[in-house]
Formats: structure tokens, C-alpha cells, sequence
């Protein structure tokens, strides 16, 4: 089962090693290199083939995972229609879920949504969304997700400029007094994970990073080290 969620408070950088860089041919060994890191959450990213151009995994990947990872389940919805399938990620585990604000017609309704069912609820800009978009649901949400790359595949390139988004972002939640956590997803490495902490970010998202490294349960403290 997955802790409690009493670590989303903004005390230390949370890593959250991203699932679709693992290998699926050992994902056991992969689950528990994750369970003895100083990782605090598990990212999950779920992908249509229709709000973005590839597809991932869904609920049966998420409820055997969910049951043998220790840490916090943070799902990432890449798909349309979310509010079709929040409950089933509830029932596979899910205890973050995050939508994107380019696939919710009704954004508040699909908060509402995922709160009513006990988790914590996140929103998503792909890299070319203004932050100020979330201006009026900034107060309702615990968790912004800026895209650092644009979504869809894991391995991509750090976009630069939403360096700039992320400190929007900051100040955003600064002046409203707003709870929600700043969450950053893609391209993000030891050499520009300080930047990114600096920038206002309190989860670093970690892929490639992370399940390429010939050491990752040190490269995941060394991320954690990031913003310090
Ligand atoms: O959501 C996504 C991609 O759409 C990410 O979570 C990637 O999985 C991150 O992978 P890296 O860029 O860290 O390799």
C-alpha cells in the first residue's frame, strides 16, 4: 500500500521517479529500488493516444503497482474526458491526481471531482499554457504541474524557457495564498535540477534521469539534494 500523504508539505524536495522509464520486464526489482529510495512519491503517467500522441498503461498497472509500492501513487492523466475514469484510478490507488487543463472543458467540476473522492487534485499546463490560466482555480487545487517538455514521451529535452513558468507559478500561489504544490515533468537532470528547485519547484518529476542511472537510488538523493 501506498504511506499517507503527510508529506506534501513544502519542506524538502519531493522526487517522484517517473514509472514509464522503469522496465516493464522488471518492474518488481524496479518497484523496489523506488521503496528503498529516499523517493516520497511514484509518478504515474497515463496517456490515450488522443490528448497526446502515444499511449502508456492504465488501471490494471496502477493496481498491482499501487499495491507493491510504498509511496505515494501521483497520477498523471493525459486523456480526454478524465472525469470518466477518476473513480477507477481511485479504486487502482491513485492518491494524486492530476488533469490537464487543455482536456477538462469543466475544469472546477473535475476538481471537485477528484476531491469528492478523497485525493488530492492537480492541474497540468502543457508548455505553450499561460499560467495565468489557473488564476481562478489556483485557490481550489493542491498541485500545478508545469510540462517541461511537451507530453507524451519520456527522454525529451528540458524546455527552457518554462523556467519562467515555473516562477509564475510561484508567485501565483505566493499572492493568493494558495496551498498547491509546484510539480515539474520532463527533461530534468542532475545538472539543471537546482535551477528548477530555485525556480519555485517542490516535486521533481525523474524518468530517464532516474531509471537510466547505473546507480539510481543515488541519483534520486541527489535530486532530493537539489534545492538545497
Ligand atoms: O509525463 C511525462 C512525459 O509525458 C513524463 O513524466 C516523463 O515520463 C518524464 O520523463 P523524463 O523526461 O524524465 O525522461
Amino acid at each position: 500500500m501506498f504511506k499517507t500523504l503527510s508529506n506534501l508539505e513544502k519542506k524538502e524536495v519531493i522526487v517522484a521517479p517517473s514509472l514509464l522509464a522503469a522496465n516493464f520486464l522488471q518492474l518488481q526489482h524496479d518497484i523496489d529500488m523506488v521503496n528503498n529510495s529516499e523517493a516520497a512519491w511514484l509518478h504515474l503517467d497515463v496517456m490515450d493516444g488522443r490528448f497526446v500522441p502515444n499511449i502508456s498503461y492504465g488501471m490494471p498497472i496502477i493496481a498491482q503497482v499501487s499495491q507493491a509500492c510504498t509511496k505515494v501513487a501521483d497520477v498523471h492523466l493525459m486523456i480526454e474526458q478524465p472525469d470518466l475514469y477518476i473513480a477507477d484510478f481511485k479504486k487502482a490507488g491513485a492518491q494524486v491526481i492530476t488533469v490537464h487543463q487543455e482536456a477538462c472543458t469543466h475544469l472546477h467540476r473535475t476538481i471537485q471531482l477528484i476531491h469528492s473522492l478523497d485525493m488530492k487534485a492537480g492541474v497540468a499546463l502543457n508548455p505553450a499554457t499561460p499560467v495565468h490560466t489557473l488564476e481562478d482555480i489556483i485557490a481550489d487545487i493542491d498541485l500545478v504541474l508545469i510540462m517541461s517538455v511537451n507530453p507524451g514521451f519520456g527522454g525529451q529535452k528540458f524546455i527552457q524557457h518554462t523556467i519562467k513558468k515555473i516562477m509564475q507559478a510561484r508567485e501565483l500561489i505566493d499572492r493568493t495564498g494558495s496551498r498547491a504544490l509546484i510539480e515539474v515533468d520532463g527533461g530534468i537532470n542532475l545538472e539543471n535540477a537546482h535551477a528548477i528547485v530555485q525556480a519555485g519547484a517542490d516535486v521533481l518529476v525523474a524518468g530517464s534521469t532516474v531509471f537510466a542511472s547505473s546507480n539510481p537510488v543515488q541519483t534520486i538523493a541527489q535530486l532530493k539534494q537539489a534545492g538545497k
